[in-house]
């Protein structure tokens, strides 16, 4: 293929920059502990200066790879797929999740919801970022809510963003991970002053699993 042939299909979202892929156990938010094959899609310009997969925010660094091999891929893992990045709606998720459906999936999505909503979701992780903000139908449909609080002011944002969300939304508050001793106190007072809201923590990396 050119590479204006593998440019097109990219932008058609039948070949996706893949920078890895991995079946564990979520980590965080509603679904933690249950087993899940990730999909890591490369290309982010978000910037959270926390981030911790800086090296998946280069899109040109992962291969291009096809839908249809992700997808046939992924089913021999797992009932259960997720889709994260980078910011996997920076691409078409249509294919890929159609893909993912008709292969009998629970197809869900960790995302910032910066780039309008695309692909057929199961389950929507909105982690939104104040560098980039939501897009409106991103967090009229997620089914979490998952603020990083890295310093106090999180709290505000946390919830400027769930005025924003559907009431069946449900509301997490996960602590930065390089500043998790200072902001979890902080946050557990939070919780059980404001309880609408829940902790969530990054138990994969307490696990020391992927
Ligand atoms: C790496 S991001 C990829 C998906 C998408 N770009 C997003 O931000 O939702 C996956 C999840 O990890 C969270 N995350 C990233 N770095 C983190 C850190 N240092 N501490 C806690 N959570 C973090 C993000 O907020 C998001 O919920
Ligand atoms: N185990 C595990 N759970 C996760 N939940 C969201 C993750 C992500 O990076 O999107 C993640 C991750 O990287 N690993
Ligand atoms: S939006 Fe997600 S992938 Fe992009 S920099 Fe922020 S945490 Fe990292
Ligand atoms: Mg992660």
């Amino acid at each position: 293929m050119t590479k204006e042939a593998i440019q097109s299909r990219v932008d058609l979202g039948e070949l996706l920059p893949l920078m890895e892929e991995f079946y564990t156990i979520q980590g965080e938010g509603y679904h933690k502990g249950t087993a899940a094959y990730f999909i890591r899609v490369g290309g982010c310009d978000v910037g959270c200066h926390w981030c911790d997969v800086k090296e998946s925010w280069d899109a040109a660094i992962h291969p291009p790879t096809e839908a249809v091999t992700i997808a046939d891929n992924a089913a021999k893992y797992s009932d259960t797929i997720v889709v994260t990045g980078g910011e996997p709606l920076m691409w078409d998720m249509k294919p890929l999740t159609t893909l993912l459906k008709e292969r009998g999936l629970q197809v869900h999505i960790e995302t910032s919801g910066a780039y309008d909503l695309s692909g057929d979701w199961d389950w929507i992780c909105l982690s939104p970022k104040k560098r980039m903000l939501p897009k409106d139908e991103v967090s009229q449909k997620a089914h979490e809510l998952k603020v990083i609080v890295y310093n106090k002011s999180d709290f505000a944002f946390a919830e400027e963003q769930a005025a924003k969300v559907s009431e069946n939304c449900i509301l997490y508050l996960q602590p930065e991970w390089s500043v998790r001793d200072k902001m979890v106190p902080l946050i557990v007072d939070y919780v059980m002053a404001n309880p609408k809201w829940k902790i969530s923590l990054q138990t994969h990396k307490y696990l020391n699993i992927p």
